[in-house]
């Protein structure tokens, strides 16, 4: 199994409800994956605030003032680290690359898992409704949400192992089902010197999207592209700075459904994590069609 949800909001008088909506719909999917959860919220104005980059880092045992400390020595400009739960949030007035480069050679043992203007990305290991309450989410604001529970099934049950994948600039991916040609795909990542945080399948698929993206393409042709190169099973979600993309492979055997209103758009793996959305009684609902590319935008 394994629990997909997420909202992308049309209507800013919504932007305040974000984290409620979000936990509600996250806690809906305890029971398709209650290994591992995490999400990815764009535009908290407290866990990524505007004007600076933010990295979301994962580092036992590592005092917040000290990395502040030797970040901004790094880069040359006031880095401020802040807390949700177990997850630092670093800030700086840098490009958000940068920040996570800084990060990683700062505190070597560190797990970068988000970096991005607008993005934070909270995951670990433990039940999803006691993550969300760790995390905080209930009181988060924002443009858009994704969350993801996880039943593993390609890799150990770790925070490394968790979804989501944020592993370009504002995007994420979370996916249900599991890719059986990852290792290939990975090898011939690497050789063009990409790396990993995990031995996870759906790492491989969102350093491919990343990839594509950095080459140029735009997120529709970058999963025309997975579609094209990965076999498996996949419901996938894939987010961006301004985006929102479904799609499901050609057998489409991972459940999905997508519900859309003027006020938002929200996809689920169930019907039932959508039923506390407000006007879902009137709301569009539909079964996204076997590789086709859904992509909504701000
Ligand atoms: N149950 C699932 O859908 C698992 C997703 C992915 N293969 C993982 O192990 O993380």
């Amino acid at each position: 199994m394994c629990g997909i949800v997420g909202l992308h909001l049309r209507n800013p008088d919504l932007y305040p409800r974000l984290g409620e909506l979000l936990t509600g719909m996250l806690c809906e999917m305890e029971d398709r994956g209650a290994d591992s959860a995490g999400v990815a919220v764009y535009g908290d104005p407290t866990w990524a605030p505007p004007g600076v980059a933010t990295v979301s880092v994962l580092a036992d045992g590592v005092d917040a003032t000290t990395l502040a400390e030797q970040l901004t020595a790094a880069v040359g400009s006031d880095v401020d680290v802040t807390t949700a739960g177990p997850t630092l949030l670093v800030h700086g007035p840098v490009e958000a690359s940068t920040l996570a480069a800084a990060v990683r050679a700062t505190a070597p043992d560190a797990l970068v898992i988000g970096f991005g203007e607008d993005l934070a990305v909270l995951k670990g290991v433990g039940r999803p409704r006691d993550l969300a309450a760790t995390f905080g989410l209930p009181s988060a604001q924002g443009w858009q949400g994704v969350g993801h529970t996880r039943m593993a099934t390609e890799s150990a049950v770790t925070p490394a192992g968790s979804h989501p994948y944020a592993v370009g600039p504002d995007q994420c991916m979370v996916h249900n089902g599991s890719f059986h040609n990852y290792p290939t795909i990975r090898r011939e990542l690497e050789a063009r010197g990409v790396r990993f945080d995990s031995g996870n399948d759906t790492e491989v698929g969102a350093r491919f999207v990343a990839q594509c993206l950095e080459d140029g393409l735009d997120v529709e042709t970058a999963l025309k592209e997975l579609c094209r190169t990965f076999d498996g099973f996949y419901t996938l979600l894939v987010s961006n700075r301004d985006s929102f993309a479904v799609v499901r492979d050609a057998i489409a055997c991972k459940p999905a459904v997508v519900a859309e209103t003027d006020d938002w758009v929200a996809m689920a793996s169930e019907y039932r994590a959508l039923v506390g959305l407000p006007g879902i009684e009137s709301a569009r609902l539909f079964e996204p069609e076997p590789e086709r590319i859904y992509a909504w935008t701000r």
